[in-house]
C-alpha cells in the first residue's frame, strides 16, 4: 500500500542557514505519527513544506500520493491543516468561518450546511456557531480550527502545535478528538513540546534536532534501543540518567553501588530518550 506521506531527502534552506537537512520518512495511512523536537528544530518549517506553504530546497514530498510542488492543488486538496498560530478569522462567527472555508473548498450549499453542523457538532461548538470567534477560549478556537480544517474531507490532517497553551483539561479533550479520528481512519502528523502528547497519542515518533531526523520509530522501539530501564542520579550538576536494558539491571546496579545516595531506577519514558539524544529538556 503506497503510503499517506511520503518524504524522500528534503532539505531547506534560508540564505546559509541549513533548517531542514536531508529528512527521510513515510506516514502510513490512517497513522498518527508524531514529530518532537526542540525549539527550532525545523518541525513547523517541514510542516510547511508537507502542507505546500514552503517550497522545499532539495527533495520529493508525496502526500495522498501528489508532489506537493508539481500538484499543490491536488495535494491541498487532500489536507487539513491546524497551524500553531490560531488561524480562525476572530471578527466573524463560528458559522461564518465554516461558511468560507466550505465556499472556498467549492462545497455545493447544501452538502456544506448538513457538513457544518455535523463538525462543529462534533467538537461541541454548536450552541456557539452564532457567536464571534474573539469571545471563544483558546480550546474552543482550536476546536474551531480542527472542525473547519475537517469540512472538506481530507484525507490527511497536519496539526502543528495543536495544544499549546492550553490547560490540562482542554488538552485532553483534544487527544480524545484526535484518537476518535484515527479511530475512523485519519492520518494524522502531529507536532508538540509535550511528551506524553506523544506517549499518548503517537503510533511512530520521529524525533527531530537542527533539521535531521536522529530517530524514529514506535516508542516499544525507542524505549528497547536505548534501554527499558534507567538509573536516575541526582548530582550537584543535575539529574543524570543512565540506561539499562531493563528495570531488572537498573536494580541490580544500584544494589552493587556502595553509596546509593540519589539514586533511583525505574522505567525509561520517552522524556529520557529525548534528552540523551538532544542533550536538552524541553521546556
Ligand atoms: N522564513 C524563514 N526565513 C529564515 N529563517 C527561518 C524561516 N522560517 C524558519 N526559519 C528558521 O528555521 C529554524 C527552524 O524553525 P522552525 O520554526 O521550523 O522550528 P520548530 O522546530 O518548529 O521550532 P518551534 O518548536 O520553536 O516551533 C529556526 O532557526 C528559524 O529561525
Amino acid at each position: 500500500m503506497n503510503p499517506a506521506v511520503s518524504v524522500q531527502n528534503v532539505s531547506k534552506v534560508y540564505g546559509d542557514l541549513q533548517v531542514v537537512n536531508n529528512l527521510s520518512f513515510n506516514i502510513a495511512k490512517g497513522e498518527l505519527f508524531g514529530f518532537l523536537g526542540p525549539n527550532g528544530a525545523g518541525k513547523s518549517t517541514t510542516v510547511r513544506m508537507l502542507t505546500t506553504l514552503t517550497r522545499p530546497s532539495s527533495g520529493t514530498i508525496e502526500v495522498a500520493g501528489y508532489d506537493v510542488v508539481q500538484q499543490a492543488r491536488l495535494a491541498k486538496r487532500s489536507i487539513g491543516v491546524v497551524l500553531q498560530q490560531v488561524s480562525v478569522d476572530v471578527d466573524l462567527t463560528v458559522w461564518e468561518n465554516m461558511e468560507y472555508h466550505g465556499r472556498l473548498h467549492h462545497i455545493p450549499r447544501g452538502e456544506r450546511q448538513e457538513r457544518i453542523d455535523r463538525w462543529l457538532e462534533y467538537v461541541e461548538l454548536t450552541n456557539r456557531r452564532d457567536v464571534l470567534v474573539k469571545t471563544l477560549s483558546g480550546g474552543m478556537k482550536r476546536r474551531l480550527q480542527i472542525a473547519r480544517s475537517l469540512l472538506h474531507q481530507p484525507d490527511i490532517l497536519f496539526l502543528d502545535e495543536p495544544t499549546v497553551g492550553l490547560d490540562p483539561q482542554t488538552r485532553r479533550r483534544l487527544w480524545e478528538i484526535l484518537l476518535d479520528l484515527k479511530q475512523q481512519g485519519m492520518t494524522m502528523l502531529l507536532t508538540t513540546h509535550y511528551m506524553e502528547e506523544v506517549e499518548y497519542l503517537c503510533d511512530r515518533i520521529g524525533i527531530l534536532d537542527s533539521g535531521q531526523l536522529i530517530e524514529l520509530g514506535t516508542l516499544e522501539e525507542l524505549r528497547r534501543n536505548h534501554g527499558e530501564g534507567v538509573v536516575v542520579t541526582h548530582t550537584t550538576e543535575g539529574l543524570q540518567s543512565q540506561f539499562f536494558p531493563n528495570l531488572q539491571d537498573a536494580n541490580h546496579y544500584i544494589n552493587q553501588q556502595g553509596d546509593r545516595t540519589g539514586m533511583m531506577a525505574r522505567e525509561s519514558n520517552l522524556e529520557d530518550i529525548f534528552v540523551e539524544l538532544t542533550g536538552r529538556q524541553l521546556d
